[in-house]
C-alpha cells in the first residue's frame, strides 16, 4: 500500500470523513475507490438499492481514468457504474438508466445537470460522497454547482475528500457538512507536492530568445515525447505554429502540439486546424500518452 493508502483506509473503513492530501500519482485514487467498493459490499448493496456512491471529478478527462480504475479494480463485484460527463450526446439514454446505478463517477455539471432535469434521479440513499482533486472543485469556479449539488445530497453520509494540497478553510468545510474528519497529510514535510524522482529545471530566458531557446530544447530531445505548456489557447495556435513551421521547413521530425488549456483540458492540434477537438480525440490522445516519456 502506498503511504495515503495505509494512512486513510483504517478511517475511512471505520465511517469517518477524510481529508487526505498526498502527492500527485501517491495512489489516493485506489484508496477512495477501495472504500466505495469495501463500504458498498459490506452494506450488501444491491442492484434494487440505487445510487450509493458519487465520486466527482473536476474534468472529464479525470473522470474517464478514475472510471477505468473502478472498471478494474471492481471487476469482480457485481456493482453497476456509470460515467456522467458532458460532452456526449447520449445524455436522454442516460437520464433512463441512472437511477439503476450503484457508483456514479461524473463532473459536477452534468451530476447538476441530472439532479435538474431527470425525472426521479434519486441519491437519498447515497453512502459515500468523493470529491477528487478536492481543491479544484472546491475553488470558486464550482461554487455553484457544488452547493446546489450538496443541498440535494443526504446529510448523513460519509464524505471523502482527497487533493494534492489540503484544505482546512472551515468555509469549506462547513459548505460540505463533515463529521470531525480525519486531516491526513502524508506529505506535510515535502517542498513540492511533484513526486521527487520527477526532475524539475527551470531556465530563465530573456522574451525574444524564449521561442529559440525551446526549439533547440525540443531538438535535442528528440527521443523524448515533449509536452509544451502556454498560457492560453491564442498563444497555444501562434507559438504552435510557429514550432510547427520551424519543424517543417527543416524537415527534422514529424511534430505534434499537446495543448493544455485552463491548466485541465488536454488536446492534441494539428496544423491548419485549430478549432476544439472532439472530446473522443482528447481521450485518444491521453491514452495514447499515458505511458510515454515525457519532457516538460
Ligand atoms: N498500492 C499500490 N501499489 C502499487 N502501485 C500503486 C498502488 N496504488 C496505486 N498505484 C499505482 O500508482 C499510480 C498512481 O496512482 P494514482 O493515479 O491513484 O495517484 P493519485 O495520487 O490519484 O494521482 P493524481 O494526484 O495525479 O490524481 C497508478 O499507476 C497506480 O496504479
Amino acid at each position: 500500500m502506498t503511504d495515503i493508502q495505509r494512512a486513510s483506509l483504517p478511517h475511512a473503513l471505520c465511517g469517518c470523513d477524510i481529508l487526505g492530501a498526498a502527492k500527485t500519482s501517491s495512489g489516493k485514487t485506489l484508496a477512495f475507490i477501495i472504500l466505495v467498493l469495501e463500504k458498498l459490499y459490506r452494506e450488501r448493496w444491491g442492484p434494487e438499492d440505487g445510487v450509493g456512491s458519487i465520486i466527482i471529478s473536476p474534468t472529464r478527462e479525470l473522470a474517464g481514468q478514475l472510471f477505468d480504475v473502478l472498471k478494474s479494480v471492481g471487476k469482480h463485484h457485481n456493482f453497476s457504474a456509470g460515467l456522467l460527463i458532458g460532452g456526449r450526446k447520449d445524455v436522454d439514454m442516460e437520464k433512463e438508466h441512472v437511477n439503476e446505478l450503484n457508483i456514479l463517477i461524473c463532473t459536477p455539471s452534468r451530476l447538476l445537470q441530472h439532479m435538474d432535469e431527470t425525472p426521479n434521479f434519486d441519491c437519498s440513499q447515497m453512502q459515500v460522497l468523493v470529491l477528487d482533486e478536492a481543491d479544484r472543485i472546491l475553488d470558486s469556479g464550482f461554487k455553484r454547482e457544488l452547493n446546489a449539488i450538496i443541498s440535494q445530497l443526504p446529510k448523513c453520509r460519509q464524505t471523502l475528500l482527497f487533493s494534492a494540497t489540503q484544505t482546512k478553510s472551515v468555509q469549506d468545510l462547513a459548505r460540505l457538512s463533515l463529521t470531525d474528519p480525519e486531516y491526513l497529510s502524508v506529505h506535510e514535510e515535502s517542498v513540492t507536492a511533484t513526486p521527487t524522482l520527477l526532475k524539475q529545471i527551470v531556465m530563465v530566458v530573456p522574451l525574444d530568445q524564449k521561442l529559440d531557446m525551446l526549439w533547440r530544447f525540443i531538438k535535442t530531445h528528440l527521443q523524448s515525447k515533449i509536452l509544451v505548456f502556454l498560457s492560453s489557447c491564442k498563444q497555444s495556435s501562434l507559438q504552435g505554429g510557429r514550432l510547427y513551421e520551424y519543424a517543417n521547413n527543416k524537415l527534422v521530425f514529424k511534430i505534434w502540439f499537446l495543448i493544455v488549456r485552463n491548466k485541465n483540458k488536454l488536446f492534441r492540434v494539428a496544423r491548419h486546424s485549430f478549432g476544439e477537438p472532439s472530446l473522443r480525440r482528447k481521450e485518444k490522445t491521453l491514452r495514447e500518452n499515458k505511458n510515454v516519456k515525457l519532457t516538460l
